[in-house]
C-alpha cells in the first residue's frame, strides 16, 4: 500500500491516495497505520478519494473533484480537520491531481476552498458557531469553557490568571459533560498573549483531540479558539495569531467568513505492508 506522510504545524497524517475508493480501510487498519511504534505513526489518516466514488460525497460530485475522508488515530471518523485539509490540498497540488493554486475540497463539514501561496495554504473554513457554556476537568481542577461547532465539536477554555498552560497534564483526556458533547469533543486550553504586530489578537493554546490525544496543533481548534477570543474582545472581525506547540496558525474573520492559514508539508512517500502491521486493540 503506497502512502505519503505529511504535517501541518506538527499535526501529522498518513495520506492514502485511493481515487476510486477501493482501499479496504477499517478503523483497525487506520489505528495500526497511526501507531507510532508499530506503524507509520500519525494523528490521523487522510484518504484522497474522488467525490464521485465515495458514498458520503457522491451527491456533491459537481462541487469538488476530491473528498477528504478523514480518520482519527484511533480509527474514528471526524467531520473536519483544519490542518488535515491544508495537507490534503498540498498533496493534491504536488501530485498534480488539481490544476492551479485555488481549488475546492469536499469535507464531511461541507465544501471549502484552498488557496496556495508559497509555503502557506489558506482555507475558507466553516463558520465557528458558539454554543452553550461547558466545563473541562483536569482533576482536581475544573475550567469553565464554551462549546464551539466548527463542523466538528470543540470546548474552548480560557485559563484563569495563575494557571500555567504548560503545567496542564494532557496525557489523559480532560473530563467534559457527555450530555453537551454526546459524540465526544476536542478540548482547547487558551491563554491570551501580548499584542503582536499585524494581528488584532494573539493567544497560545494546547489541545486534547478527540480520537488522537494531545497533538502539536489542531486547525479547527485554532478557529474555535479565535472565535472565542474575538467574542471576548468584543470584535466582530479580526485576525488572530494562534500559537500552538507545533507553530503558528492564523485565523481571520472578515464580513465574508473565516479563513485559516498555516503551513502544510509533505515529508516522505513509501510503501507499507498492511499484513505486517499489528492489529490495534
Ligand atoms: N487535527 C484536526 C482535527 C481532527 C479531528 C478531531 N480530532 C475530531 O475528532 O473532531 C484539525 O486540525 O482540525
Amino acid at each position: 500500500m503506497q502512502f505519503t506522510k505529511g504535517h501541518g504545524a506538527g499535526n501529522d497524517f498518513v495520506i492514502l491516495e485511493d481515487p476510486d475508493g477501493q482501499l479496504p480501510l477499517t478503523p483497525s487498519l487506520v489505528a495500526a497505520l497511526c501507531d507510532r511504534h508499530r506503524g507509520i505513526g500519525g494523528d490521523g489518516v487522510l484518504r484522497v478519494v474522488r467525490t464521485a466514488k465515495h458514498p458520503e460525497a457522491v451527491d456533491h460530485a459537481a462541487d469538488a473533484e476530491w473528498f477528504m475522508d478523514y480518520w482519527n488515530a484511533d480509527g474514528s471518523i471526524a467531520e473536519m480537520c483544519g490542518n488535515g485539509v491544508r495537507v490534503f490540498a498540498r498533496y493534491l497540488a504536488a501530485s498534480r491531481l488539481v490544476e492551479g493554486a485555488s481549488f475546492p475540497i469536499l469535507t464531511r463539514a461541507g465544501l471549502v476552498r484552498a488557496v496556495l501561496v508559497g509555503d502557506t495554504i489558506a482555507v475558507d473554513m466553516p463558520t465557528p458557531r458558539l454554543g452553550a457554556a461547558g466545563a473541562a476537568t483536569i482533576v482536581p481542577l475544573t475550567f469553565p469553557g464554551t462549546a464551539v461547532d466548527v463542523g466538528n465539536p470543540h470546548l474552548v477554555s480560557v485559563l484563569p490568571d495563575g494557571v500555567d498552560l504548560d503545567s496542564l497534564d494532557l496525557t489523559r483526556p480532560p473530563g467534559f459533560d457527555p450530555a453537551l458533547f454526546p459524540a465526544g469533543v476536542n478540548v482547547e486550553f487558551v491563554t491570551p498573549q501580548p499584542p503582536l504586530d499585524g494581528f488584532d489578537l494573539h493567544v497560545r493554546m494546547r489541545v486534547y483531540e478527540r480520537g488522537s490525544g494531545e497533538t502539536l496543533a489542531c486547525g479547527s481548534g485554532a478557529l474555535a479558539v479565535a472565535a472565542v477570543a474575538l467574542r471576548d474582545a468584543g470584535h466582530e472581525t479580526g485576525t488572530v495569531a494562534v500559537d500552538l506547540l507545533g507553530g503558528r496558525l492564523t485565523a481571520t474573520r472578515t464580513g465574508a467568513g473565516w479563513t485559516l492559514a498555516g503551513p502544510a508539508v509533505l515529508i516522505a512517500t513509501g510503501e507499507v505492508d498492511p499484513s505486517a502491521l499489528t492489529p490495534a486493540g
